[in-house]
């Protein structure tokens, strides 16, 4: 009489997994523009669970929608609408894990961002696709599948935010989209990916690490940080224009180790000495921004990027920017992970 219950309530002792729906190709269908257009954000997240086969065995799944939209038109009113109701579904025990999904052109920011600011040992996934639903080889019920088979393995803890597609499973720090329309876009630059995932199994190549975080600012307001793309040929008109628009922070995307030309370099100076923070990453997409090599940082009162590509220092600096911290020497403290 044991065993018949369990047979009829078998999804009892599952997990639970809330999923936030935002939108993206993953919730894309194919329009009829032409053979490879589509309308991202055009399949509901219930739709898109209904699609897994399989999926209700992994997890009982909750899903609610946040947006759905294109990943090119996120911005910080759904970040915060996000981080807030992880906080909340963590803070009431409603789940054991979180997934998102999202369009893949701005995921690696929307994840870096919750990354900073949760504070939880419990897994959040983003997830995506590159296919819309409706392609021949979709690819986003295998990511989605995936991404709950990883939410719910319990050696996804304390991991910090992770991005899983294409069999692969990225930490928010390094992961960044590096194909236009490839399947194989999603790479951890530097580091590499931090685990691999298949329909059966889940396996992490590295250990799990402490958390750190930023607190969410309380008005939901981040603060106007510029990125600017450096060029030869560059003169300080879009820094001196930055700074006259009221930008308290300005990243410099820098050619090669986060160089600008010395005109702008000039104007970098006059931002710094507006109140402004710069900081210096780069253009290039692989490697680190270091301090005070063909740049004086010290001199110049800059910030060196690190690891971190332009889009994600901007994420931090705003956070950073909004706790009401804008010294450069802290600042750089906390691009190298010293929160
Ligand atoms: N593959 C995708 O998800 C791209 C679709 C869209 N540009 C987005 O980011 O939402």
């Amino acid at each position: 009489r044991a065993t018949d219950m369990q047979a009829r309530q078998p999804q009892t002792s599952l997990p639970r997994v809330l999923v936030l729906a935002t939108g993206g190709t993953i919730s894309g269908k194919a329009d009829t523009r032409s053979a490879i257009g589509y309308d991202a954000g055009a399949v509901t997240g219930e739709q898109l669970i209904a699609g897994v086969p399989g999926v209700e065995k992994l997890a009982r799944l909750k899903v609610e929608q946040i947006s759905n939209i294109a990943s090119q038109n996120m911005n910080s009113q759904v970040w915060f609408h996000l981080a807030e109701r992880i906080h909340e579904a963590f803070a009431r025990n409603e789940a054991d894990a979180v997934v998102i999904t999202h369009g893949t052109d701005t995921m690696e920011e929307t994840a870096f961002f919750l990354d900073i600011v949760t504070g939880d040992s419990r897994p959040v996934v983003l997830t995506g696709a590159m296919r819309p639903s409706t392609a021949i080889s979709a690819d986003g019920p295998a990511n989605m599948y995936e991404a709950v088979k990883v939410a719910t393995s319990p050696q996804a803890r304390n991991r910090g935010v992770l991005v899983v597609l294409d069999d692969t499973i990225h930490a928010a720090r390094w992961v960044s989209k590096t194909h236009t329309t490839a399947l194989e876009t999603f790479r951890s630059r530097n580091a590499g990916p931090v685990g691999m995932a298949d329909p059966a199994n889940v396996r992490f190549f590295t250990p799990p690490r402490a958390e750190i975080h930023l607190p969410l600012s309380q008005n939901h307001v981040l603060p106007r940080v510029e990125i600017i793309y450096a060029h030869a040929d560059m003169d300080a008109d879009q820094i001196d224009e930055a700074v006259k628009n009221g930008a308290r922070g300005i990243v410099i995307a820098g050619m090669g180790d986060g160089n600008v030309s010395e005109e702008a370099l000039s104007g970098l100076d006059r931002a710094v000495k507006a109140g402004v923070v710069v900081v210096r990453s780069s253009r290039v997409g692989d490697g680190f921004v270091n301090r005070n090599v063909e740049v004086d940082d010290d001199r110049h009162e800059l910030v060196a990027s690190l690891d971190l590509n332009p889009q994600k220092a901007r994420i931090l600096l705003q956070l950073l920017l909004a706790d009401g911290r804008n010294a450069p020497t802290d600042i750089q403290k906390t691009f190298g992970r010293d929160y």
